[in-house]
């Protein structure tokens, strides 16, 4: 008897759950995305298919303004029309303040303060405090470190004239030392061979191995099961890695008083005004904000900067026009400036035609915080929902962006970036989450500066 109860019991759960699943968005008058999440999810956690092409699938295959579907067991909703994507990122952003991604701090002290990954008043406070450290009067500071990382790389490239070389590496290489020299005031010596130069470290960041795959995706696809693996956001080697480089560098700063103007010493000024105990110099926050500002920087200027030149080198009439450009302003000059680099209007235009073509993040999540009424309609959202946007579906529309695999820098000049509709280029993202080391993005142009002499070739 007790056993047919059991069973019964056990069914009626089961028959509750595929209800919930099935009618869920149906009930709330959602049209259903038909896709299979668990395929998608299971494709997505071990790399078997890019975030980036599981987005733009599924862009193509959502016909309405918004459809929903299951991310795993969470309703989400993916959204296509410009005017709620204005709203989610932008005007209701009280509603939208976080993003779905999860953290484990029972296990990763590092990784859960990461500015990326926090939530509510901890982001907000934390990107208050930051947010100068990233302005661009404190990155122009800083033209002197990366004009040390410049060198080395020419030094490098001059080694190598008439060579084949690695261009991805390269961009990587480069990139690297000038975030490690930016965040943490030392030489990453990636051009050297030295066994235990920063190049090391970021290889490391976002490798494809399976156990990386894994870790980094389940923050996405089932947080709560990071616990339970004790899964960190960043392989363990570099977190510890990097706490070291925080621990040592902060010691000699504080002994010797040594300011280079970089992201550490940003740290020590500001703890220095500060009387909240959750800014002192030995707090897991400010290791965390140093390793955010090494991490974001360093992959994102690498593999735009790769992008970028790999275009060029496909399309000789860009680069030359760039070359002329370059030239004719520094002509001006006698160093690299904001005020050379704003006249680069051509390389501006390069730029964001690399960043639509290869956006780093292929898409913008976030969670809803509070239920949510879609303006116009009865349809409720409810706290805890995940909402997509797809950032490559919308830069590869052809209603937006003609001829969309074209490498056209054109689309951004003067007269026609008038056309561009608001909310379908969202490379950086967009309202108070949006990437808040947009002027670190001047770090590319020094770089391009140095490879104008170069003849990029395919
Ligand atoms: C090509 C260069 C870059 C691109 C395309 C890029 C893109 C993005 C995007 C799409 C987001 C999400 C925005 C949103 O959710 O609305 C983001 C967030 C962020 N980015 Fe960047 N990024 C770049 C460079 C950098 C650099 C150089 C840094 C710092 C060193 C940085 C630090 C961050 C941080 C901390 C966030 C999280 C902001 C927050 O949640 O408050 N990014 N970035």
């Amino acid at each position: 008897m007790l056993l047919l109860i059991v069973l019964a019991l056990s069914l009626a759960l089961i028959g509750r759950w595929l209800y919930h699943y099935a009618f869920y968005w149906q009930n709330k008058g959602v049209p259903i995305l038909q896709i299979s999440s668990f395929k998608n999810s299971w494709n997505i956690l071990w790399f078997r298919i890019p975030f980036w092409k599981v987005t733009e699938n599924i862009y193509w295959k959502c016909q309405e303004k918004y459809q929903g579907f299951f991310m795993m067991e969470n309703p989400s909703l993916f959204v296509k029309d410009l005017e709620l994507i204005q709203r989610i990122l932008v005007k209701d952003f009280e509603y939208f303040p976080d993003r779905t991604l999860g953290r484990n701090p029972t296990h990763d002290h590092l990784g859960a303060h990461i500015l990326f990954l926090t939530r509510g008043y901890s982001w907000k406070y934390m990107r208050s405090k930051v947010t100068h450290a990233y302005s661009s009067a404190r990155i122009n500071l800083q033209i002197p470190l990366m004009e040390e990382v410049a060198k080395e790389l020419c030094q490098y490239l001059a080694d190598r004239e008439h060579q084949m070389i690695d261009v991805k590496e390269t961009c990587a290489k480069y990139s690297t030392d000038v975030i490690t020299t930016s965040a943490y005031g030392i030489r990453g010596n990636s051009f050297t061979d030295q066994k235990d130069n920063y190049r090391t470290v970021t290889a490391k960041i976002f490798s494809a191995d399976l156990y990386r795959a894994f870790a980094f995706n389940l923050h996405y696809i089932a947080p709560y099961l990071l616990k339970f693996f004790g899964l960190t956001f960043l392989d363990k080697s570099v977190n510890k890695r990097l706490k070291v480089t925080y621990a040592e560098q902060m010691d000699m700063k504080l002994k010797t008083g040594t300011n280079r103007n970089d992201f550490l010493d940003f740290l020590i000024q500001l703890s220095k005004k500060e009387t909240d105990s959750r800014f002192n110099t030995g707090h897991n926050a400010m290791i965390s904000q140093a390793a955010q500002y090494f991490l974001a920087g360093f992959e994102t200027i690498g593999s735009t900067f790769c992008y970028m030149l790999y275009e060029l080198a496909k399309h000789q009439e860009h680069q030359e026009r760039l070359r002329d450009e370059i030239t004719s302003v520094m002509s001006n000059y006698d160093n690299i400036n904001n005020n050379a680099i704003k006249e680069m209007l051509y390389l501006d235009m390069v730029l964001k035609e690399t960043m639509r073509l290869y956006p780093v993040l292929p898409f913008l999540d976030r969670k809803i915080a509070k239920d949510y009424k879609i303006p116009d309609t009865n349809i409720i959202l409810e706290k805890d929902t995940n909402v997509y946007i797809s950032i490559i579906g919308m830069h590869m529309d052809p209603q937006y962006f003609p001829n969309p695999h074209k490498f056209d820098p054109e689309r951004f000049s003067v007269e026609n970036k008038a056309n561009i509709l608001p909310f379908t280029y969202l490379p950086i993202g967009a309202g108070p989450r949006i990437c808040i080391g947009m002027y670190l993005l001047a770090i590319m142009y020094h770089f391009i500066l140095k490879v104008q002499d170069m003849d990029l070739q395919r």
